[in-house]
């Protein structure tokens, strides 16, 4: 058992359960990118962490390039206005482009990446997220390829994910005491 930091009520997603996640999904998108040209593009800061784990999961040709967009401030809520922050350096025209996120929640994060990342015409374009809170009804259209785990629609913290950009180096996902909010 990790050590619980004092904030966290409960774990959602332990350091065991993301490696198995990883190794699954690493071993799928080497399965399905065989001699392709895939581009792994990585929406910072949030998918920093799982990045560096799926990366090293992917045994097949890939280049890495990172795009910093955010939405949601120091709040738990999202404020329906995405900003590009830092855009890429490479060129994706004609390459398979597969965009690593570390949750989908909303969605409006994604659906703004999608639309902006298809108009610079790659050969393909695919969503992989760790966590999915594929809620009814609350969710923009994206249909990610690749899904590490459904979760609960709680704003979870840990493993790259962060509240008031704390706790993004927890090594495991959970849900903060709701003390710490107020
Ligand atoms: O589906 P959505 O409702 O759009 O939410 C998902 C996005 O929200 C978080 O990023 P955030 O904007 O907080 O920035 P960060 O990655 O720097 O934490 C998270 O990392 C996802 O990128
Ligand atoms: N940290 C964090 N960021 C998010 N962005 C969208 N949903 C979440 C969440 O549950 N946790
Ligand atoms: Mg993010």
């Amino acid at each position: 058992m990790e050590t619980l930091h004092p904030d966290v009520e409960k774990v959602l997603f332990t350091e065991e359960d993301i490696a198995e996640i990883v190794k699954r999904l690493g071993a799928k998108i080497t399965e399905d990118y065989q001699g392709k040209d895939l581009v792994l593009i990585a929406v910072l800061r949030g998918a920093v962490v799982f990045m560096g784990d799926l990366m090293r999961a992917i045994d097949t040709k890939c280049a890495i390039d990172f795009m910093a967009v955010s939405s949601y401030g120091n709040g738990v809520k999202s404020s329906g206005i995405v900003r590009i922050i830092k855009d890429l350096d490479i060129d994706i025209n004609g390459r398979d482009v597969l965009i690593v996120e570390d949750v989908l929640d909303s969605g409006l994060t994604l659906k703004y990446l999608m639309k902006n990342l298809a108009s610079r015409h790659p050969a393909s374009l695919e969503v992989c997220t760790f966590l999915w809170k594929d809620v009814e009804g609350k969710q923009a259209a994206i249909d990610p390829k690749y899904v590490g785990t459904h979760c609960p629609d709680e704003f979870v913290v840990g493993y790259g994910l962060d509240y008031a950009e704390r706790y993004r180096n927890l090594p495991y996902v959970g849900v903060l005491k709701p003390e710490v909010y107020a």
